[in-house]
């Protein structure tokens, strides 16, 4: 959460000159209702559930850069959905989550201790995020513009 997927996403898909999606967006205008409510209402695993079926649909349609959630690795049919594909890692380090989310009630999962809850998540993703990841991407001290220049050099990939 905060590390740029869906504004460096964005700008990626703008240098490639292709279409951008983001999976939360495709949630959201699906179901008629924010991210914050699905999970508070319904719970992790209903949002998780949602979540599998927004990437299934953009990995068979989408021809372009997907944003995901940063749980998104979390649901084992989502990891098989994204083998073989060049997932980009977009890391970062505590004290610069803190900065780029804070507190923001738009990240229910940030929401009491920020910088515990960031850890814990942290302990537990890293090692999906490593496994389903192409390539990792450092975010710290990078503006989104140059995180993105950094993910076509990592993937070795050429602008429009
Ligand atoms: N490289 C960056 N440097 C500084 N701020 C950033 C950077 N990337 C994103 N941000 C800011 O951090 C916040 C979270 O970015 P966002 O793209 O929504 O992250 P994610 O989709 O990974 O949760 C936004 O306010 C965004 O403007
Ligand atoms: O890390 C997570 O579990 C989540 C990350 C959010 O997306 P971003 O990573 O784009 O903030 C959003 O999908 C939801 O609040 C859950
Ligand atoms: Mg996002």
């Amino acid at each position: 959460m905060g590390s740029g997927k869906s504004t460096v996403g964005a700008l990626l898909a703008e240098r490639l000159g292709v279409p951008y999606r983001d999976s939360d967006a495709d949630i959201v205008a699906a179901q008629g209702r924010e991210i914050a409510d699905l999970f508070v209402d319904e719970g992790e695993p209903y949002f998780r559930a949602l979540e599998r079926e927004a990437v299934a649909a953009a990995v068979a349609a989408h021809t372009g850069v997907l944003a995901l959630g940063g749980g998104a690795v979390l649901d084992e049919g989502t990891r098989g959905l994204l083998a073989g594909l060049p997932v980009v890692y977009l890391s970062m380090d505590v004290e610069e989550a803190v900065r780029r989310v804070g507190l923001g009630a738009a990240r229910p999962l940030l929401a009491v201790n920020p910088r515990r809850q960031w850890r814990e998540l942290m302990d537990a993703r890293r090692p999906l995020y490593t496994e389903v990841a192409r390539v990792v991407v450092a975010t710290d001290d990078r503006t989104p513009e140059e995180v993105a220049q950094a993910v076509l050099d990592a993937l070795e990939l050429k602008d429009v």
